[in-house]
């Protein structure tokens, strides 16, 4: 559905959206999306702005935007819809949510389910993760707030990332601080960004950096004060959109294709991975005793 805001901008939401099949389209699968038109329930806010072209997508799944199936697959739907509209150009992902990007993977999703459910969750982690990195068209991550593991994994995606000069914010991928792992197109996307030796100590640590660090190797490209991040994002945008469109398009597949192609060609044998590592005893211990640390805090 779509309102028009004012002059040339359209809201639209993709309300609670229905996947028929699948997931999203990308490579190899297709699917078809419906939505109905419940924008309440809605997860995610996005405004075309039809004079620049510029999306802004807002994450707002309280509390934290914490990534579970229903909210991934409607992002996926959204930024599938856009793909797909000529009058969009670029896309900015950020939160409506204050002081938190995305708080990763909904640890719930990966606690106590059924092998079924863990299947078609990591699915749906595969899906959003495709169609963002393969994008066609250009992403900026805005940047406002904490990020860590998967919440840091959609920022990596984006062309470009800049965050929040506010050192209560960190960004990483803390997966071993879980007692789980990043898997390989996790691994892939961090080295792609940050090189080898940086994304080794990165992840066995588990490390969260605040803004200046993560600046620091390159983890994000701009630091700017917190009031001034969409509109430095809607700045950089305008540059990137200054370039002719298929020139940059095919050097941005020609970076990403072999790392994308990999997954493609596993997808099955990754979800099985997945499914066998997060059900072990082990595994489903150590996010137990996680999620009483999250509670416990707060006490
Ligand atoms: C051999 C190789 C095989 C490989 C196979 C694959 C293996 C598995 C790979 C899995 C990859 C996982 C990726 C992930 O993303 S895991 C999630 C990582 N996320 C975190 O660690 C973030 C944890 N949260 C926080 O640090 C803080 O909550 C945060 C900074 C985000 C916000 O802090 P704040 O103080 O503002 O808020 P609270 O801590 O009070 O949180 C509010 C409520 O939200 C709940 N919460 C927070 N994060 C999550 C989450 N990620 N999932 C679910 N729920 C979350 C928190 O518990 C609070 O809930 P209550 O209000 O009910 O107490």
């Amino acid at each position: 559905m779509a309102a028009v805001l004012r002059r040339g901008v359209k809201l639209i939401s993709s309300g609670s959206s229905q996947l028929l099949s699948g997931g999203c389209k990308h490579g190899r699968t297709s699917t078809l999306c419906i939505s109905s038109s419940r924008p309440s329930s809605s997860k995610i806010n996005v405004e075309l702005d039809s004079s620049t072209g510029i999306a802004v997508m807002r994450f707002q799944n309280p509390l934290v935007n914490s990534l579970n199936l229903d909210f991934l697959t409607e992002i996926c739907i959204s930024l599938e819809k856009l793909e797909l509209d000529k009058s969009c150009r670029g896309v900015i992902l950020t939160s409506a949510q204050p002081k938190i990007f995305s708080a990763g993977l909904d640890i719930l999703e990966m606690y106590g389910k059924n092998p079924e459910h863990y299947a078609a969750f990591w699915k749906s982690v595969q899906e959003i993760w495709l169609k963002l990195y393969g994008y066609s068209k250009i992403t900026i991550a805005a940047i406002n707030g904490s990020s860590p593991a998967g919440g840091c994994l959609i920022a990596l995606t984006a062309d470009y990332r800049i965050m929040a000069d506010n050192p209560r914010y960190t960004i990483g991928l803390n997966e071993t601080q879980l007692g789980i792992v990043a898997p390989f197109w996790f691994k892939d996307t961090m080295l792609n960004t940050v090189g080898h030796r940086t994304a080794e100590l990165s992840l066995q640590f588990g490390l969260m950096y605040t803004p200046s660090d993560a600046l620091k190797i390159n983890l994000v490209d701009l630091v700017v004060p917190e009031e001034q991040v969409l509109s430095t994002a809607t700045e950089t945008m305008t540059k990137f959109l200054a370039i002719p469109g298929h020139a940059r398009e095919i050097s941005k597949s020609m970076m990403r294709k072999p790392v994308v192609d990999r997954l493609l060609s596993c997808r099955d044998a990754d979800i099985k991975n997945f499914v066998s590592f997060i059900s072990k005893d082990s595994i489903q211990k150590s996010l137990g005793q996680y999620l009483s640390m999250l509670k416990q805090k707060k006490s």
